[in-house]
């Protein structure tokens, strides 16, 4: 007999779960109470006793520290329960472990664990659970999991899906009667939302094979548009948050995003999930603080916009230099050059009588060649003073202690980052390829390898880091993967597409991050999720991709339309935010190929509610957007506008970087709009 068989027992089955979590909401809420009073208690006990022993004061010590834990875990099981009374479970196998006498278990799948004390069945199963790995893995059939004891195998005699909100059930599908995912399509046709969707009721195979991968210590993702990528890395580090416990927490991981407006798109992501946010930063970020915020530099932002509007051939060469392995090759040989020929010791007069000979001086920088250059002064100091201690019997005072070190630091030619980096293009004979713009100001592609130069010579703070996250990969160039690998030798995912890069002269492949960082797993996402098939089609004809197979969903044909003149371009373009705002879509991008004619394109419109995301923002709203297609990069919405797709605009490689970035942000509709002759990237 099949547990609640029919849709009718099923439902009565939910309610009577959700009944059940309420009543343990409400006992926990007793003995929430229950513990805020004892802890009362004790603090009126110890206000109007003054005089209790120092041992009864230890011991009521230990009581409240631990009433106070007690305490906290009931307050978090609590908010566990409140987050699924509304969608209990999504998914549910019944499944019969092979060779056991065991009856058939129906395993109901959700956000998270309810264990029942009472009845001291699991009533809801984790999605992160072991067992539930099955419900991503196989229909109906053989099937099997990996458990802690090993791996256990039986089979799956049914499998269902679930739409529940707000503790109804809206309908359920019997895995066997479906051809293909329909729960998996009406999620993906839902409307786009101000902040990205958790997808754990119909995260797909490959998918999970990705998320629930423990072996790979660096795991490099390269998934086509829309492929779930930042989706699926945010699921991860759920799963390794639940899969890891005892020795990973959520502030042990950090997310490297491209920008602030990107966080916040993401940020609800883990908290949806019943994990807290994790910190994130920038790699920009990183970089000025290995080189202790001391410099001006071009963001970039910045860097993308002179690329996009004045490129200068020698710019170019400038940052494809900086992006080649042969670079880092090159700054490796210098370093060791630095090693062998910045130190020039000199003998130093240490008392009226006593010299330290250079010779002596020298051999010890190199004794000490285990640490970084500029780290070895105080060592050398000590080293050499001890020495001389025993051969002259005599003690040195703290003053000719710190007259050694800093004649030693003396003798160092490398203790300034900016000109040792200068140094090396001139001992590589090419001074052309360093240039610093006006006001003092670096170009961002010398960021790196100049932290790169002064972790070598510096060393670098310990950070308690145990997960690195890096989205966007494709646009940062090896060196900084170099940095990266020297600041985090920790765990790694990294994810990205190269068919998306902003940054055309200096970005790499999951095959140049994985020489770069030296090791990694790369894992490919082929399947593209977010936008019709009509859409993609459009998008492929921009770029090819042959690794890209779209998911089957349907909608209109991409329109690109031509106008006699900028007035007639931009009126069109009002009537297509008006027929916008009469639909259901909840958001519409209006993605222009640069910020200033993004910028200009909202002063013409004068729409309000229209919002202008500039690479200084930091929150994603809902509504109409007009951005820049760099800022776009990352996000979704249910309808797209491109203007000013004219041969004019669009017509260098970079630009089709940027047209294709723009077209497969949409999901449900696209636009492109140019006047007079359309670009030759859209033939
Ligand atoms: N298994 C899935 N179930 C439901 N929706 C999914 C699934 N996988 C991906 N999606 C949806 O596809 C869209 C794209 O996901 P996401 O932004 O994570 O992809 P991406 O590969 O990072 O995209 P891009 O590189 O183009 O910015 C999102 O709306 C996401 O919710």
């Amino acid at each position: 007999m099949v547990f609640n068989q029919t849709e009718k027992q099923e439902i009565s089955y939910l309610q009577q779960i959700i009944n059940r979590l309420k009543q343990v909401i409400s006992h926990t809420d007793v003995s929430v109470k229950d513990h805020v009073d004892t802890l009362a208690e004790y603090k009126d006990y110890l206000w109007s006793n003054k005089d209790i022993d120092p041992h009864e004061i230890r011991s009521m010590r230990e009581s409240i520290l631990n009433h106070f834990a007690i305490g906290e875990s009931v307050i978090d099981k609590r908010q566990r329960l409140a987050k699924i009374v509304d969608i209990p479970y999504f998914g549910r196998i019944d499944f019969q472990q092979k060779n056991e006498d065991r009856s058939i278990i129906p395993v109901y799948i959700g956000i998270h664990t309810f264990h029942d004390t009472e009845s001291r069945t699991t009533l809801i199963y984790d999605w992160r659970a072991p067992i539930s790995s099955m419900f991503y893995d196989y229909e109906l059939g053989e099937a099997s999991y990996q458990s802690p004891s090993g791996e256990i195998t039986g089979k799956i005699s049914l499998k269902r899906q679930y739409r529940i909100r707000a503790g109804k059930m809206e309908f359920m599908i019997e895995s066997a009667l479906t051809v293909h995912d329909e729960i998996l399509q009406k999620e993906l046709s839902i409307n786009a939302d101000d902040k990205m969707k958790n997808i754990v009721a119909t995260i797909q195979r490959e998918q999970n094979r990705i998320i629930r991968n423990e072996e790979a210590r660096t795991l490099i993702i390269q998934g086509v548009a829309g492929s779930g990528k930042t989706s699926i890395a945010l699921h991860r580090i759920a799963y390794l948050l639940y899969a890891f416990q005892d020795s990973i927490s959520s502030k042990d991981i950090l997310i490297i995003s491209p920008n602030k407006v990107f966080a916040d798109y993401i940020s609800n992501i883990l908290p949806e999930l019943g994990e807290e946010t994790v910190p994130e930063t920038s790699m920009e970020q990183i970089l000025f603080e290995v080189l202790n915020h001391k410099y001006k530099y071009l963001s970039f932002f910045e860097q993308v916009n002179e690329l996009l509007t004045k490129p200068t051939p020698d710019f170019i060469k400038r940052i494809e230099y900086k992006s080649s392995f042969d670079f880092i090759a090159s700054l490796d040989r210098f370093i060791l050059h630095i090693e062998n020929h910045y130190f020039r010791a000199e003998d130093v007069k240490l008392t009226k009588h006593i010299t330290v000979p250079a010779e002596f001086i020298e051999e010890q920088f190199h004794r000490f060649n285990r640490y970084p250059m500029r780290q070895r002064f105080e060592a050398m100091t000590d080293y050499i003073l001890d020495m001389m201690k025993v051969q002259y019997t005599f003690t040195v005072t703290t003053a000719e202690r710190n007259f050694l070190k800093k004649e030693i630091k003396r003798m160092f030619a490398g203790n300034n980052d900016l000109q040792v980096y200068k140094d090396f293009f001139a001992w590589m004979d090419k001074p052309e390829l360093f240039k610093m713009r006006k006001s003092h100001t670096l170009e961002y592609a010398d960021l790196a390898p100049l932290a790169y130069l002064h972790i070598a010579l510096e060393g670098s703070t310990k950070n308690c880091v145990k997960h690195l996250l890096i989205d966007e990969m494709q646009d940062y160039p090896p060196i900084q993967y170099k940095v990266m690998q020297k600041l985090f030798p920790c765990r790694k995912t990294v994810l990205g597409d190269a068919s998306q890069s902003v940054n055309p002269y200096g970005s790499s492949t999951a095959d140049m991050i994985q020489k770069a960082l030296v090791t990694g797993e790369v894992m490919k996402l082929c399947k593209s999720y977010r936008s019709t098939c009509e859409i993609t089609d459009f998008a492929q004809k921009i770029r090819t991709n042959t690794d890209l197979e779209p998911v089957a969903r349907h909608g209109e044909k991409p329109k690109v339309l031509q106008y006699n003149n900028e007035k007639e371009e931009l009126s069109a373009i009002k009537e297509l935010i008006a027929t916008y705002q009469a639909s259901a879509y909840k958001s519409l991008g209006i993605i222009c190929k640069t910020e200033l004619q993004a910028r200009e394109m909202a002063d013409k419109l004068q729409i309000p509610d229209i919002h202008f995301l500039s690479s200084q923002s930091t929150a994603f709203v809902q509504g109409i957007i007009i951005t820049s297609a760099h800022m776009a990069k990352g996000l979704e919405f249910d309808e797209v506008i491109i203007p000013q797709v004219d041969g004019k605009n669009y017509h260098s490689e970079i630009d089709r970087s940027m047209l294709y970035v723009a077209t497969t942000r949409a999901m449900h509709r696209l636009t492109l709009t140019y006047t007079k002759n359309k670009t030759f990237l859209l033939y």
